[in-house]
């Protein structure tokens, strides 16, 4: 049955009432007024203004493709609309198809040109650009103290693959050499659950974030066929190794082929409809979700001061295993996760990265790997649990580390003569040395400890140098290194250490920075508190 037409005054009645309802950001009633001009209103332009609107709408619900196929309608009744071109060009941009924005705010520039539109067509060229090659600079954003919006990023899968791994189940493994600090993968969170929590926050109000998470994981779930089936690649913790399945790493990329496809599914809706299952969801939710705080970068690169807690899912990042022997970091800014190398990889090499602080002794690292449900047999762990002749004097000095509370000279030199008598070597060497860094750390931090036992303390950078060879780049080494340095206590002339400073650097931080920005994280990591950085 035809809807009858509206006369002027019953539209123009309508309008109004939506312009309150956009002030109050009433997105479904909005919505819904927008849908009755849309059903009755017989002036084309009238119509196509009130499809871009609903677009407008239905995208800040998230109602990707119903947003789509109103602007679809919108350019079918008129190709030129500006209203329309630019919602398509907006939600093709947040779907990560830049080339296709592009073009959407091209016509719309053609049709009304403004120096903002045109930014909008920059800032897809910079973003597309920025996906293929996975170069990213923060330079800007750090000289500006993160203040303002964080940069827009665009997802980026480097020289990576999936694959079966010796840890467990599956893991991310390099597919060729990648240098230290050069990023790994870029990966825009499915949903973050965020809030302001005071330091002793009780099991209630971490909660509150969980649930802030879970709300909207399944909501974007239910909305795109597409995140539904990526989460279902991911381990729900229950099923047997050997029946996970190894997803092709293709379908983490983006490939300019596949746009018209994704297109299709998205505007028209046909792709598989994928039922949920919650109970699922929420235990792959329970095994696969980071905080954006576990990556100490995440305090200088992530976050403006205001959140405190994030805890988010991040598809292809959730197929990295964890090793106390670290290769891999990750920052976060905004809602992307920025794996980068935190030391040199090889191609073939397992890329992993700690789930918890791993500058601990072993005992204390199983404990939190227990948590975590899972025994960590990386190379580190074994050699710190199963050497005969070490094992029993590092057991004692765990303890003395956390009860005796005696003096931690007293506890590195001992440490350190016993590696000496015992011709550890300078891998093994550098492994403790992250176990007992608290005590380096503790020790370094007093010049009173310092000066008592000086002529029989390696210097403070040289420590750091060789822990940095253990556990990668990190925040609180990289701190150590730099005060060593500046102390004139360096590991070798000036160029050698300024060049090891900058690689520590990029190994913690990774390659998002220039030179002048790089000097600014390291002024903040010098101040920060060192331990926070841990
Ligand atoms: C985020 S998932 C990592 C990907 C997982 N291996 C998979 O196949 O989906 C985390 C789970 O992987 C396993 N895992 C990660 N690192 C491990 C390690 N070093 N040793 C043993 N299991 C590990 C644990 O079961 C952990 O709960």
């Amino acid at each position: 049955m035809a809807t009858a037409a509206l006369d002027d005054e019953s539209l123009q009645q309508l309008r109004s009432r939506a312009t309150q309802l956009l002030l109050k950001e009433d997105w479904k009633e909005y919505i819904a007024v927008c849908s009755l001009i849309i059903a009755t209103c017989r002036d084309r332009r009238v119509l196509c203004s009130a499809l871009a609107h609903r677009a407008d709408a239905r995208a800040r619900l998230g109602e990707v493709p119903g947003a789509l196929a109103d602007c679809d309608a919108a350019l079918a009744a008129d190709p030129a609309h500006p209203g329309a071109l630019l919602s398509k060009g907006a939600l093709l941009r947040g779907l990560g198809r830049y080339a296709h924005a592009a073009e959407c705010f091209r016509a719309a520039l053609a049709v009304s040109g403004t120096d903002e539109v045109r930014e909008l067509i920059e800032q897809c060229r910079r973003l597309e650009a920025q996906g293929r090659s996975g170069v990213v600079d923060l330079s800007e954003w750090v000289l500006a103290g993160f203040s303002g919006k964080c940069p827009g990023l665009a997802e980026h899968v480097g020289p990576v693959e999936v694959r079966r791994s010796a840890h467990s189940g599956r893991g991310v493994f390099a597919v060729k050499n990648i240098e230290s600090g050069s990023t790994l993968v870029i990966s825009k969170a499915v949903a973050i659950g965020r809030g302001v929590l005071p330091d002793a926050a009780d099991s209630g109000e971490k909660m509150v974030v969980w649930k802030d998470l879970v709300d909207k994981v399944l909501d974007a779930a239910e909305k795109c066929p597409r995140t539904a089936s990526l989460i279902y690649t991911l381990s729900t913790g229950e099923e047997p190794e050997d029946d996970l399945t190894v997803p092709d790493t293709a379908q983490f990329k983006q490939e300019p082929d596949d746009l018209d496809d994704a297109m299709t599914t998205v505007t028209t809706g046909s792709a598989p409809k994928v039922t949920l299952d919650v109970d699922k969801i929420l235990k792959v939710l329970d095994v696969n979700c980071l905080t954006e705080d576990a990556a100490p970068s995440a305090n200088l690169l992530g976050s403006n001061g205001v959140v405190n807690c994030g805890v988010g899912l991040w598809i292809l990042p959730a197929f990295i295993n964890h090793s106390c022997h670290p290769n891999a970091r990750r920052s976060h800014v905004g809602d992307h996760a920025i794996v980068h190398a935190s030391r040199d990889i090889k191609a073939g090499e397992e890329i992993t990265f700690a789930y918890f602080n791993v500058l601990m002794p072993v005992g204390k690292r199983r404990e939190a790997a227990r948590a975590w449900g899972f025994e960590c047999k990386c190379d580190r762990c074994r050699f710190e649990a199963d050497d005969a002749i070490l094992r029993q004097e590092l057991a004692w000095l765990e303890n003395e580390l956390f009860n005796g509370g005696g003096d931690m000279g007293a506890l590195v030199v001992r440490l350190e003569e016993k590696m000496r008598r015992s011709m550890v070597k300078e891998r093994r060497k550098a492994f403790l040395r992250a176990s007992f860094w608290s005590a380096y750390s503790a020790l370094f931090d007093s010049d009173k400890l310092v000066r008592k036992w000086g002529r029989r303390l390696p210097g403070e950078a040289a420590v750091a140098e060789s822990v940095a060879g253990a556990v990668g780049g990190n925040e609180s080494v990289l701190r150590a290194m730099l005060r060593g340095s500046n102390n004139g206590n360096g590991c070798g002339n000036r160029l050698e250490v300024e060049d090891k400073v900058v690689r520590i650097g990029r190994a913690t931080y990774g390659k998002v920075v220039k030179r002048q920005a790089m000097r600014a994280l390291f002024r903040l990591t010098l101040d920060a508190d060192s331990n926070k950085s841990l």
